[in-house]
C-alpha cells in the first residue's frame, strides 16, 4: 500500500465548547481528487482548515505525504486552499493577485517565471484578458476563477478546495468542474474538494466521503458506496433521487412493510441475526418497477408530487411506510393524487437499523 498524500487521524476539535469534529479518519490518496460530501455544518470546512493547520486541533493527527506535520505551520505544509469566499486582495490587479504567493519569501521566483506560470494558468482558467483588471470590478464568477487560479499557480503537492464553485451559476459550474479534472491530470495534483452538492461530488471526484456531525460514515467510490450504504445517512445523501426508505419490521422469518403485498424473506439477505423487531428497508428507485395496480406482488402507492423537467419527469410516491421519489421511463405518465403501484426487484433491499441508522445486512441481488 502506498503512502497516502494526506491522512487525517482522530481529528477533534471543538469551538467554544461546540464540537465540530468529533474523531474525523480519512486517507486521501496521491493524485486523487477526494470529494468530501456532507449537509452544512458536518465539519467539511474544519477538516480542511485542519489539513491547512489553519486552526488548532484538539486531538489527532495530520500526515502529508507520510510525514506528521501535525505541528508545522501552514506555510511550511505545500498545500493551497480555496475558500468560498474568495479571498482575494482587493487593492491589487487579477494578475497581482494570482502572482501573489510565488513572489512570498517562501517561493521568490524570478518575474519571467512569474509571468509565464501566471499567463497559463490564467489560460488554463479563461481570465487571461482579465489581468489589467482590479479585482473589484469583476463578477463574482470571475472572482472564483482567479482565486482558483491564485491557489493553482503554486502547484503545491495537495489542494484544499472549499465549496470552490457554489458561487457560480450551473454552466461555469460545470465547465469549471472539467477544468480541475483537466488542471488535475495535467499536474498530478491530489485535490480534497468539500461540497454539499451530490451531483458536483460525483462529477469531479474519484472517491467519495460522507461526513456528518464531524466524522466520516463512510469513504469509497461511488460505486463501492451504492454497493453498501454503511448508513441510511449515506443513502439519504447520494443518489439521484436518493435512497427511499420504508418502516418495516421482522417477523417470522420475514421481512414484512405495512400496507406492501411484497414479502422479503430473511433469506434473501446476508443476514446472521433473527431477531424480530422493527427495521428500515432502503431501497435505491432506480430498484424500483412502476407497475400496473392489481399486479401480483405489488405495492400500493399515491402519487403526491409530478416534477415535469422537460426530458424527463419524477414522481413522489406516498405509501403507509414511507414514501419515495423515481425518474420515469419515457412511456410512464402519472397525475399528481392518483393511486399507483409498484414492486421492488428480487434481493435488491438493505435492512438498516432503525435508531443508529447503521446498514444491517443487504439482498444478494447485489452480492460480492
Ligand atoms: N469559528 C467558529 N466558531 C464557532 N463555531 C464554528 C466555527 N467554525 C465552525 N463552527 C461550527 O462547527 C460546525 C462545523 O462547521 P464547518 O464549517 O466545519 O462545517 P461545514 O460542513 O463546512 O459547513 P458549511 O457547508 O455550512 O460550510 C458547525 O456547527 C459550525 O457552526
Amino acid at each position: 500500500m502506498t503512502t497516502p498524500m494526506l491522512q487525517l487521524t482522530g481529528l477533534k476539535k471543538s469551538y467554544a465548547g461546540k464540537r465540530a469534529l468529533r474523531g474525523v479518519d480519512l486517507e486521501v490518496r496521491d493524485n486523487e481528487i477526494f470529494a468530501l460530501l456532507g449537509p452544512t455544518g458536518a465539519g467539511k470546512s474544519s477538516t480542511l482548515l485542519a489539513s491547512a493547520g489553519l486552526i488548532d486541533l484538539d486531538e489527532g493527527k495530520v500526515h502529508l505525504g507520510g510525514d506528521d506535520v501535525t505541528d508545522i505551520e501552514p506555510s511550511g505544509r505545500d498545500v493551497s486552499i480555496v475558500f468560498e469566499g474568495f479571498n482575494l486582495l482587493p487593492v491589487l490587479d487579477v494578475y497581482d493577485n494570482i502572482a501573489f504567493a510565488l513572489r512570498s519569501p517562501a517561493y521568490r521566483e524570478p518575474e519571467d517565471e512569474i509571468s509565464k506560470r501566471v499567463k497559463r494558468t490564467a489560460e488554463l482558467l479563461q481570465i487571461d484578458h482579465l489581468l489589467d483588471r482590479d479585482v473589484d470590478t469583476l463578477s463574482g464568477g470571475e472572482k472564483q476563477r482567479v482565486a482558483i487560479a491564485r491557489t493553482l499557480v503554486r502547484r503545491p503537492r495537495m489542494f484544499l478546495l472549499d465549496e470552490p464553485l457554489s458561487a457560480l451559476d450551473l454552466k461555469l459550474r460545470e465547465g469549471l468542474r472539467a477544468e480541475l479534472r483537466q488542471i488535475h491530470r495535467e499536474h498530478r495534483s491530489t485535490m480534497l474538494y468539500a461540497t454539499h452538492d451530490y451531483h458536483g461530488a460525483i462529477a469531479i471526484a474519484d472517491r467519495i466521503g460522507i461526513i456528518n456531525e464531524g466524522r466520516i460514515l463512510q469513504a469509497g467510490t461511488i460505486e463501492e458506496i451504492y454497493a453498501r450504504p454503511a448508513n441510511a445517512f449515506v443513502g439519504r445523501l447520494i443518489g439521484s433521487p436518493s435512497m427511499a426508505f420504508f418502516n418495516a419490521s421482522i417477523e417470522e422469518g420475514q421481512v414484512a412493510v405495512c400496507g406492501f403485498l411484497q414479502r422479503f424473506p430473511l433469506s434473501d439477505f446476508a443476514f446472521s441475526g433473527n431477531k424480530d423487531g422493527k427495521v428500515l428497508l432502503g431501497v435505491w428507485p432506480e430498484d424500483i418497477a412502476m407497475v400496473d395496480e392489481g399486479a401480483t406482488q405489488s405495492n400500493p402507492g399515491r402519487i403526491y408530487a409530478v416534477d415535469n423537467r422537460g426530458y424527463e419527469s419524477a414522481v413522489q410516491v406516498e405509501t403507509d411506510a414511507g414514501s419515495f421519489r423515481k425518474v420515469l421511463e419515457d412511456k410512464l405518465h402519472y397525475r399528481q393524487g392518483e393511486t399507483c403501484a409498484f414492486s421492488i426487484a428480487e434481493g435488491a433491499a438493505f435492512l438498516f437499523d432503525p435508531e443508529s441508522g447503521d446498514l444491517i445486512s443487504r439482498g444478494h441481488g447485489g452480492e460480492e
